[in-house]
């Protein structure tokens, strides 16, 4: 990722990114881009539909990522990626090989100094090339076309050339950092955020049940979830809340310290990496009554007042808070409420139950279910 808007550490450059970048993850400006999210859901809904026969162990989570790669190329860079129908398309492979490389990078940063390892970085940087030469080919026909006066999306790529029409020193190499940034950080963090979900309902039947009968209510079969429904769809939003709550996509956000600080007593000095425990804190009394229940109650309106800022920030805090949340947001809502109008899930028994983290937390058995459609 380079220098883009995750990994930059230069605070003056990070500033003027932000800001340029912004308004594309304003809510309002979402709410233009509302057809995407729901082509790629019925999409993915066309995906389940397949798996929906009442006897196949669906692997949610693995689905899900799919869903959330083809979701963030569609409404970020307007292409129709479709891996959720197979990832055997180079650009996909690409992807999701860039993803490992990163990810085994974190965990073993000496890898480079390891001979037996080089056939394996290869494979990772062939994979970035390619993924850089798509993006500069995509980058290209967009700067063509805004030339020529011809109608553009209004999407984020559009945004990330905003960066170069302020500032035409930038380099490309930086241009394609952004690019890349967002299918990073937008993909798996919401693709682990709608298996949890799927997990925390099939334990909860009394709250899906709940949830179900509001989305029948509210939406009935309507076939295009706007902005207007989601809002009213108040129980959902105490939904994914709560399981923000208790299952962190990102689990530990980090900070640098740019100055000593004194907590409880103990000296932390200039430039230490401070991470918080979000994980934990969801499980404390000391923060949570009755912690490890489910229970979305706690974000009803009124009792959602009481809830601590500094104790519940999924999406972190202050100026780096995270710019995709209402991105996140729609997503998952739209996703889940064409899920729940359609489908019922069971969960395999016996799977593992609990969390793995490397860079993103998600579940360790991949939520495991049988899928049936609601008719049956
Ligand atoms: C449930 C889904 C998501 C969660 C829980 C999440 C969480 C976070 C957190 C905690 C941070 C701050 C990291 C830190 O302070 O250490 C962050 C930053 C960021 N996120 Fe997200 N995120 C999600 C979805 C997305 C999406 C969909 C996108 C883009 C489409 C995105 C793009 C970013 C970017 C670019 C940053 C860096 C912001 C900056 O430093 O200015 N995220 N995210």
């Amino acid at each position: 990722m380079g220098e883009g808007l995750v990994t930059i550490n230069d605070k003056k450059k990070w500033a003027w990114k932000r800001a340029i970048l912004n308004p594309a993850f304003q809510k309002s400006h979402l709410r233009k881009l509302e057809d995407d999210f729901n082509e790629v859901s019925d999409f993915f809904m066309n995906r389940l539909e397949k798996l929906a026969d009442g006897k196949r162990v669906v692997k949610m989570l693995d689905e899900f990522n799919h869903m959330a790669l083809d979701m963030i190329a569609k409404v970020a860079y307007a292409v129709d990626l479709k891996s959720v129908d197979g990832d055997d398309n180079p650009l996909t492979q690409a992807i999701y090989k860039a993803f490992e490389g990163f990810q085994k990078h974190g965990e073993d940063r000496l890898m480079k100094l390891k001979p037996w390892k080089w056939a394996y970085i290869k494979t990772v940087t062939d994979s970035i090339q390619l993924l850089r030469n798509y993006t500069r080919e995509q980058m290209a026909k967009r700067l063509d076309a805004i030339s020529k006066g011809e109608h553009v999306p209004e999407d984020i790529l559009s945004f990330i050339i905003k960066l170069k029409e302020s500032d035409p020193e930038i380099s490309e190499e930086e241009l394609l950092d952004e690019f890349v940034t967002f299918f990073v950080a937008g993909q798996e963090t919401t693709g682990n955020l709608m298996a949890f979900m799927i997990m925390d309902l099939a334990q909860n039947p009394d709250v899906l049940k709940r949830l179900l009968t509001e989305i029948d209510q509210v939406v009935g079969k309507k076939a295009v979830i706007n902005h207007d429904d989601l809002n009213r769809l108040t129980y959902l939003d105490m939904v994914v809340k709560e399981t923000l709550r208790l299952h962190p996509p990102v689990g530990q956000p980090a900070r640098i310290t740019t100055k000593p600080m004194e907590v409880g007593g103990y000296i932390i000095p200039t430039g230490t990496i401070v991470s918080v425990a979000l994980f934990s804190m969801a499980r404390s009394e000391e923060f949570f009554d009755d912690p490890l229940t489910y229970n979305p109650e706690r974000f009803s309106p009124d009792a959602e007042k009481k809830v601590d800022t500094y104790t519940y920030f999924p999406f972190s805090l202050g100026p780096r808070t995270c710019i995709g949340r209402y991105f996140a947001d729609i997503e998952a809502k739209t996703v889940m409420t064409k899920l729940l109008q359609r489908f019922t899930f069971e969960l395999i028994p016996n799977q593992p139950m609990g969390v793995v983290e490397k860079l993103t937390m998600s579940p360790k058995g991949r939520v495991q279910c049988i899928l049936r459609t609601r008719e049956d």
